[in-house]
């Protein structure tokens, strides 16, 4: 769906199109946003320190917090609301073994109707309520041959299809008080992070999977030459969300941990009947709950205790 432009008042001399509203989301409107939050979790007397932004269907995590504090999203005025299904709408904040996080059980997809600064506001929400890492979870397709369906791999990197086309979020007015107008995506993945993750899943026994991720604007699943064409570029999990809120994240300073449960095997010949649909990438999500929740829950502590 194409989005109606924005229009701004240029300084001085002309009115700028612009197709991410990202410059809307003023400092002063998310700290109403985050304000509003706040009130509701006072009797923590902390501030969350790491959010969790959940996948399709991997919204079971917050099994793994205590105590929790439910907001809806309808319930933060100026706020999206989730219309996928797997995507409940609704922050969840509580005690991860001693980290407050924030979890959001569902995000904004692009293919939904919002633009892609939109799809990005819970990012800046989430530094706002003093986050200082992020794990972003997302259900993708799994194109390396050697993911099964259930595995989760460690993103170590991303393609932004969506950005190389000029589809970014920061494209657009630059307020320098939210981060810079230039920064490097380089290890945009925390290293340490990564390392952190595979050892933990060394000690559970799991494929120890790390690979690039890519997202597509969506809502169709991929034709056997697009799913082709990403395998030789590199693509091991395919889905359509997480790079453009990455991006995010990196220019608010955030670091972040990210994961790709594979909920689908992505088909690169024509033969056989292998349409993916998004009940089996829900399936999939509610199937491995336990272990997601065992996987976050353990890795919550460690990521928690690496500054930088
Ligand atoms: O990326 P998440 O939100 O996990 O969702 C993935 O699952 C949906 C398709 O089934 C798409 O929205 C895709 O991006
Ligand atoms: O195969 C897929 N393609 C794109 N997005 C997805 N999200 C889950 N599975 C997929």
């Amino acid at each position: 769906m194409y989005m109606q432009p924005n229009i701004v008042d240029y300084p001085n001399t002309f009115n700028a199109t612009y197709p991410s509203r990202n410059h809307e989301y003023t400092k002063e409107k998310v700290a109403k946003m985050s304000a509003l939050i706040e009130e509701k979790i006072k009797h923590f007397k902390a501030h969350p320190t790491l959010g969790i932004i959940c996948g399709s269907g991997l919204g079971e995590v917050t099994k793994a917090v205590k105590d929790p504090v439910t907001i809806a999203y309808k319930d933060i005025p100026g706020f999206p609301r989730s219309t996928v299904q797997g995507h409940a709408g609704q922050f969840v904040i509580g005690y991860i073994h001693d980290v407050l996080v924030v979890c959001m059980q569902g995000r904004f997809h692009f293919y939904e109707g919002y633009d892609i600064g939109t799809c990005c506001l819970p990012v800046k929400l989430l530094k706002l309520l003093g986050c200082h890492s992020l794990i972003i979870s997302n259900a993708a397709g799994g194109l390396n041959a050697e993911f099964n369906v259930g595995d989760i791999m460690i993103i170590h990197d991303h393609i932004n299809l969506m950005g190389f086309s000029g589809n970014g979020p920061l494209v657009g007015p630059n307020d320098e008080s939210w981060g810079p107008r230039f920064f490097s995506m380089h290890n945009a993945y925390n290293p340490a992070f990564i390392k952190a993750a595979k050892e933990q899943m060394r000690k559970k026994n799991m494929p120890e999977h790390v690979g690039v991720y890519t997202a597509l604007g969506g809502p169709h699943f991929e034709t056997v030459a697009e799913l082709r064409m990403l395998k030789s570029q590199g693509v091991d999990a395919v889905g359509m969300s997480t790079v453009h809120e990455v991006v995010m994240a990196r220019y608010l300073g955030l670091h972040v941990f990210s994961f790709s449960l594979i909920t689908n095997k992505c088909p690169t010949t024509y033969d056989g009947d292998k349409n993916v649909n998004h009940q089996e990438v829900i399936d999939t999500g509610r199937e491995k709950a336990h272990v997601l929740v065992d996987f976050v829950r353990d890795l919550v502590p460690v990521l928690d205790s690496i500054k930088d």
